[in-house]
């Protein structure tokens, strides 16, 4: 096999903002004090908002030790008590360990009127000087001379819960299931910051960046703005992250040199701009930011007037990989339908899916749909007892197999019961959501901590279409390619997804460039065959980009006309994208 040339750090280097960039909480403060110092205010307030998760007292040390304020104020002391704020958020939360409801409120819901006043005494009783605000929500509190914005990605909000460095925002559970902060986070947490967060762009002075302790790094508000505006305007990749499973195989660690682990990685995320990163380079100083913020600030550019019509500022593309190769099954699983997703959870779309079969063993199988003449209550009474830990679930009896190869291409609308198994590699390109999986059956297996996965058979039940029959899936789930066009050295090739979904992806085999055009909408490619592709604009709008093999990359609306041909070792040869836009 051939080395490795998958670029787990893509950096994004922003032009024309060289020197407004800062390092280490010295340079970071004496930077703040100067600013603060051009008020002719005698007492300024700077005012750090933070998003969930961050360290707000390393941030509060860290700038005291060298900024001298008069004061430091946390603003969670101004938030309401707890026994009002668990009734707030109790029904969208539930018990259950995954499912909430989507939190629809704001911020200022959790913030008392009273509170905020005492805080606002302090100010006032505080010497002349800086005071320092500090918390998510800070900016709630008191109009700030200075904005400094301290954000932080999922992807490390979720390495904090896990340490147990963290627990949720206001809540003493950093102890509790992994599975449970991450779905207050999710429902509840990260719906209200990115609302505020919303609404604070234009207003941030500067911009801080502590995802790596102790070494954090700060530009201006502008710097922020211009490197978003550049990334809806050029194509990009997002910062991949690695997460070990249970049924996690060896194909990742391999193509895309992982450090070793004693635990197989099972997840790659690269294109979920809610989870992932984006690094953006300023003369030398790197920022990890939320990819999720270049869609916020620049929606209409980044997805195109119509994607944003119809799902506003979210990204509704998603590509993963699914790595079983010398690994396990996945769980035998189904996805809700559109009306029982936006009933039970509050979400607009549903968890719509695809398998891209980027590589596989010789007797690979996928499961999908149920087989012909199943009896619903038989089945679901077999899978009750397999939960119950009585029987093995005869999954042979009761669902559909199909042996699959390298470049199947399989369908997944919601409701279709469907597994990938060991020995595949699949490239997920399916709708965003993703932890709305009702899994049936786990193989008898528990997860990587010991306990078993959760198992939603009701929510299964209902969802489950059993008028799929073998025919159908076979007609309408399995390599529905058709060729759309071919022209000197490429062809065309729609590969999917299914009439049901609103994601359409077309496969390209070329040995010459392809011109493409994002037609106004976003595109989400990755290369799918071939060890590097070059993609270039006619007309000089954005500097050569490079991928490489498995990497996967957007291409923002904004962009149009767009060409892509093989590159460097790939120069000559045959090669293979996959792209997907929305319908
Ligand atoms: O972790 P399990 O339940 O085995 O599922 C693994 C993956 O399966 C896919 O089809 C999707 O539903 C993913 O969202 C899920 O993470």
């Amino acid at each position: 096999m051939s080395t490795s040339n998958y670029n787990k750090f893509p950096e994004i280097c922003i032009h024309r903002n060289e020197g407004q960039a800062w390092q280490g909480y010295e340079r970071i403060a004496r930077e703040l004090a100067e600013a603060a110092s051009r008020s002719d205010k005698k007492k300024r307030i700077l005012t750090v908002e933070c998003y969930p998760s961050v360290r707000e007292t390393e941030i509060a040390a860290g700038l005291s030790a060298h900024l001298r304020p008069s004061v430091v104020l946390f603003a969670k002391d101004a938030v309401i008590d707890s026994g009002l704020f668990e009734e707030k958020v109790g029904k969208y939360l539930t018990d259950d360990r995954v499912f909430g409801y989507m939190y629809p409120h704001r911020l200022e819901d959790f913030y008392d009127a009273g509170k905020i006043e005492r805080l606002r005494r302090s100010i006032e009783e505080a010497a002349d000087g800086v005071v320092v605000i500090i918390g998510f929500g800070a900016s709630l509190v008191a109009e700030p001379d200075l904005l400094v914005y301290a954000d932080l990605a999922r992807w490390e909000i979720q390495q904090r819960y896990r340490s147990k460095e963290f627990g949720n925002w206001m809540t003493d559970n950093r102890e509790e299931d992994i599975l449970k902060k991450y779905k207050r986070g999710f429902f509840f947490e990260w719906r209200m910051a990115d609302r505020l967060k919303r609404g604070l762009f234009e207003r941030i002075d500067y911009y801080l960046d502590t995802h790596i302790q102790d070494a954090p790094n700060m530009i201006t508000g502008a710097a922020l703005l211009e490197g978003l505006d550049q990334v809806a305007r050029r194509p990009f990749r997002l910062v991949p992250y690695f997460d070990p499973g249970v049924w996690g195989g060896t194909w990742m660690e391999k193509v895309c040199d992982l450090p070793q682990s004693d635990k197989n990685y099972a997840w790659s995320f690269d294109g979920v701009p809610e989870e992932n990163s984006l690094y953006l380079t300023y003369g030398g100083v790197r920022i990890e930011t939320p990819a999720v913020n270049a869609i916020f600030y620049r929606p209409k550019e980044l997805l195109g007037e119509y994607v944003y019509a119809r799902f506003g500022a979210e990204f509704p593309i998603r590509f993963d990989f699914l790595d079983t190769m010398e690994g396990g099954n996945l769980s035998l699983q189904v996805h809700p339908m559109s009306e029982y997703i936006r009933e039970h959870f509050g979400m607009s779309y549903t968890q719509d899916e695809s398998y891209y079969f980027l590589d596989a063993v010789p007797d690979a199988i996928v499961y999908l749909g149920v087989k012909d003449g199943v009896d619903p209550e038989e089945m679901f009474e077999q899978l009750e007892r397999a939960e119950k830990g009585e029987i093995s679930f005869p999954s042979e009896r009761f669902v559909q197999t199909y042996p699959v190869k390298k470049h199947d291409h399989v369908l997944i609308p919601s409701g279709t019961v469907h597994c990938s198994t060991t020995g595949s590699m699949v490239l997920e390109i399916s709708a965003t959501p993703y932890i709305f999986t009702f899994k049936l059956w786990d193989w008898d297996r528990v997860g990587l901590d010991g306990k078993p996965r959760p198992v939603h058979l009701r929510h299964g039940k209902a969802n489950v279409q059993w008028d799929r029959s073998e025919e159908w899936v076979r007609k309408n789930l399995l390599n529905r390619v058709e060729k759309i066009a071919e022209g000197d050295g490429w062809v065309e090739e729609r590969t999917g997804l299914h009439e049901f979904e609103f994601i359409e992806t077309r496969r390209h085999w070329f040995d010459s460039p392809v011109q493409h055009d994002t037609q106004g909408k976003v595109n989400m490619l990755n290369l799918i065959e071939g060890r590097e592709a070059i993609v270039e604009s006619p007309a000089g709008a954005f500097e050569p980009f490079v991928v490489h093999y498995a990497e996967t990359f957007i291409i923002p609306a904004s962009v149009g006309p767009y060409t892509i041909r093989p590159y460097g070792e790939s120069e000559g040869r045959r090669i293979a994208t996959i792209k997907a836009f929305i319908k």
